[in-house]
């Protein structure tokens, strides 16, 4: 394919209005000698075209019209033609958008110590989290400090300790799904409970408190807060996040970010407060990540924001995400039933019918597996992940990247590569027939172009929370697939193309009919759930 041109400024455009000087003059004086990364200016210059007019507001519109909805779709089409690395403008800031596993794998990995900052974007950094959370915090001695504290929660040894968490969350939703299916004959939405166990996990690691329905109040409360939060963080779609001058004005986005900020301060906060008040009156808490960033707070030096969105962050980063997975699970595999077929199959042949399906059975269970690592391909949580930023000009092969750079890994293109996934927009599990490492091992392979998908990203930021995600969601889908045979209802297509969500991907609301394999499903769910059950306690 010809390269194509480096348009830096068109006869018709005036978008150099938008940079600052010193970026126009010494910046891109370096950029059309040093850097080959192309920038993207086209599609601006279109639209400038397409209105009639070459007025810089519709210059920068433009480009942001093309990312709001879908920006996973515009980047992969960019990526076709400007090639696995290439940069764009957005308002002030410079992005390179990064399509290539080992170009992924150099910069967020390799050089993980240029490549692990964050840009305090207006809106989801500076608005929302306040420079804190973990997920905002810049590359700093602050970040390192609360990475280490999550860790405490996330670890391989943590999560196997509490596992027992994970596994009577899995029951309970299976069994309220059993109560609600009518034995096959009602409409069921699994979405809420897929909510609700992610949201009954997340709750129990960070505050030792769980719902006990999916009516509880918590719950619509929580998934709110979560789906805002995704909602108005998407990383290249604020046009807020960009301009600077529109900072400083009165905006919806803006009047939506301090809310939302205030809003975690109160939920959060406020069960923060009531753990701290029993602590401080000898009352017991079991342990969670709140009692030990209680315990520490003098000790690290942690303030009551710190220990607000740092919880926050373990709510957020975990309700939507793995919740995601298991509903798009749900919502494939009535379009695929030889997969659920084999699945049950498999579970038949490794576990049998009189037991559900356990942590110890994982390995023993490939094709289930392989389900899981496939609906993560097809239907990546968050296609842009968070951007990581440069911290220090360096050079990348032959591309200049300057410090302040923001570095966005473009997952949608890497999932859907021809060459190494056949036919990519299949639903194939059996492309990973042969894949039996779970996703923070495949995330360690020498050869990136190994690893199994992407969808928890790379490098010193990968995401600290995958070994609880990847036990949660293989815990549930299988034992969905022991449980039911799931059927799409006759009148009611389940949507496998749009999205709900502006930034984390959902599906879109859908129906099913869950039908109980075999008539001893509901004794052994029974059995387990007694054994399990545990009581909740309310903080609400
Ligand atoms: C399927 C489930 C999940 C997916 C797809 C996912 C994805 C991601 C991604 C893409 C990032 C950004 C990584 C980067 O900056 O390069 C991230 C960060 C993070 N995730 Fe997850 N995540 C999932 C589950 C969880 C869970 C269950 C937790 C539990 C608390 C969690 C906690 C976090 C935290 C704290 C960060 C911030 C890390 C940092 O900035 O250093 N995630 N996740």
């Amino acid at each position: 394919m010809e390269e194509p041109t480096l348009i830096l400024a068109s006869p018709r455009s005036n978008y150099h209005a938008f940079l600052p000087i010193s970026l126009m003059g010494g910046f891109l004086r370096e950029l059309s000698e040093h850097l080959r990364i192309k920038v993207w200016f086209a599609f601006v210059a279109a639209y400038a075209n397409f209105l009639g007019t070459n007025s810089s507001v519709d210059h920068v519109l433009g480009s942001f019209l093309s990312l709001k909805r879908y920006p996973e779709r515009t980047l992969h089409r960019w990526a076709k033609y400007y090639g696995p690395i290439y940069s764009v403008w957005l308002g002030n800031q410079l992005f390179v958008i990064v399509s290539e596993p080992g170009i992924a794998k150099g910069l967020m990995a390799t050089h993980g110590a240029v490549f692990s900052d964050r840009k305090e974007m207006f809106i989801k950094s500076q608005t929302v989290l306040v420079g804190r959370g973990i997920t905002a915090s810049p590359y700093s001695k602050r970040w390192r400090k609360h990475r280490r504290i999550a860790s405490l929660w996330l670890s391989r040894k943590a999560v196997e300790s509490y596992t027992h968490v994970l596994d009577f969350e899995a029951t309970d939703m299976i069994s309220h799904l059993h109560r609600d299916c009518g034995n096959g004959m009602a409409d069921v939405n699994p979405q809420v409970y897929a909510d609700q166990c992610s949201l009954n996990n997340m709750l129990t690691i960070t505050f030792s408190f769980r719902t006990d329905s999916a009516h509880h109040p918590m719950v619509a409360l929580a998934l709110r807060l979560s789906r805002e939060f995704m909602n108005i963080t998407g990383p290249v779609s604020n046009l807020v996040d960009f301009v600077p001058i529109l900072q400083r004005l009165p905006s919806s986005m803006r009047c939506r970010a301090r809310t939302l900020h205030s809003e975690l301060v109160n939920v959060y906060g406020g069960l923060i407060k009531e753990i701290a008040e029993k602590m401080q009156a000898g009352g017991e808490v079991q342990d969670c990540l709140v009692k030990t960033m209680l315990l520490r707070k003098e000790k690290e030096a942690l303030d009551e924001l710190d220990v607000t969105m740092l919880a926050s962050a373990f709510i957020i980063g975990g309700i939507e995400t793995t919740a995601s997975v298991m509903q798009w699970f749900t919502a494939l595999i009535p379009a695929h039933p030889h997969v659920q077929t084999r699945a049950q199959e498999e579970l038949d042949r490794v576990v049998g019918r009189d037991r559900l399906p356990t942590v110890e059975d994982e390995a023993n269970l490939p094709y289930c597996s392989a389900i899981v690592k496939e609906v993560e391909r097809c239907h990546n949580p968050f296609w842009l992940g968070t951007p990581h930023m440069a911290n220090r000009d360096s050079v990348y092969g032959e591309h200049l990247i300057p410090k302040g750079t923001v570095v966005v890994l473009n997952t949608w293109t890497m999932h859907h590569d021809p060459e190494r996934w056949g036919s990519p927009m299949e639903f194939a599990p059996d492309r990973y027939a042969n894949e039996q490492l779970h996703s923070s091992a495949s995330a360690k392979l020498p050869n990136p172009k190994e690893r199994d998908h992407w969808i928890f990203a790379a490098g010193r930021r990968i995401c600290p929370g995958m070994l609880v995600a990847e036990r949660e969601i293989r815990l549930t889908v299988s034992r969905m697939l022991w449980a039911f045979d799931t059927h799409p209802i006759a009148g009611k297509p389940i949507d496998l193309n749009e999205y709900d969500g502006e930034s984390g991907r959902s599906p879109m609301p859908f129906e099913v009919r869950l039908r109980p394999r075999f008539p001893g499903v509901r004794k052994i769910l029974e059995e387990e759930s007694e054994r399990w059950r545990i009581g909740s306690t309310s903080h609400c």
